[in-house]
């Protein structure tokens, strides 16, 4: 079966910077494969994370995500793409602040048919944003609220259901668990996995927390500036 996500010879350097942000030779996602991707502070996991995405594009070499290359497309095209096939957890969360917590869940229904289409399988989108937040443990008196009157631990849960709904064929996830305690933690990672593994989404997870990275299928350490990305057996 093809990979969901391809990574090929990919180097990136940032304007103004004097050596790559990063070099790798390869890195490939199956559906359904959850990733752990770690590496110390700066040495560029967010900065891939763009780049598997298609918000930024690489320099040299290729992101391949479901056969298409991102460098082939227009910015408005890499945007749909990524509305109708990618849920992007990201370290700031990007929740719009006035909107409320639902209808931020809701988002990429709205801009994406087949989101929307994949989850109104089981009934409506309003529907599976409602069950996507009680499994995140959010109670539903907040789910009306604008989404910047949550705390911190509570918004990284309503980024993860906006990222789940629709069932997209990539899950990405930059440090998603920062703010939450150990309860919480394992409950976020037990929804996340599963979803993942119930659609075969693949998952790539940034975390600096090592205790949880026995919970992946595989472990990819990003090493510093100029080094290849090595996978290595969980
Ligand atoms: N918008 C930007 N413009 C220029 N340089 C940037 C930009 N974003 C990141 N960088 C640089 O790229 C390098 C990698 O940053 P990145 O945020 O990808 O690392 P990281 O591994 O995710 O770090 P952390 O674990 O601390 O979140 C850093 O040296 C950073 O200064």
């Amino acid at each position: 079966m093809n990979p969901v996500l391809i990574a090929d010879v990919l180097r990136f350097t940032w304007p103004g910077a004097d050596a790559p942000c990063i070099d790798i030779d390869q890195l490939e996602v199956q559906a359904g494969e959850t990733v752990f991707l770690h590496g110390p502070s700066g040495c560029g996991k967010s900065t891939l994370l763009s780049l598997l995405a298609g918000v930024l594009v690489a320099d040299s070499g290729r992101v391949v995500l479901l056969g298409q290359d991102w460098a082939a497309q227009s910015a408005a095209a890499r945007d749909r793409r990524r509305v109708a096939h990618v849920g992007y957890i990201f370290q700031q969360f990007n929740l719009l602040p006035y909107l409320s917590v639902i209808d931020n869940v809701l988002l990429p229904c709205r801009f994406s048919a087949q989101r929307h289409a994949q989850a109104s399988r089981e009934g409506t989108p309003r529907a599976q944003a409602e069950a996507l937040l009680s499994q995140m443990g959010l109670d539903a008196a907040l789910w009306r609220r604008p989404a910047m009157t949550l705390s911190v631990g509570q918004q990284q849960r309503v980024a993860a259901a906006r990222a789940l709904i629709g069932q997209p064929e990539l899950v990405i996830a930059d440090e998603p668990t920062s703010a939450l305690d150990e309860d919480r933690r394992e409950a976020f990672l037990d929804v996340l996995l599963s979803a993942c593994r119930t659609h075969r989404s693949a998952l790539v997870f940034v975390s600096h927390d090592q205790r949880i990275a026995s919970r992946f299928s595989r472990q990819v350490l990003l090493p510093g500036i100029n080094r290849a990305a090595r996978s290595e057996a969980s």
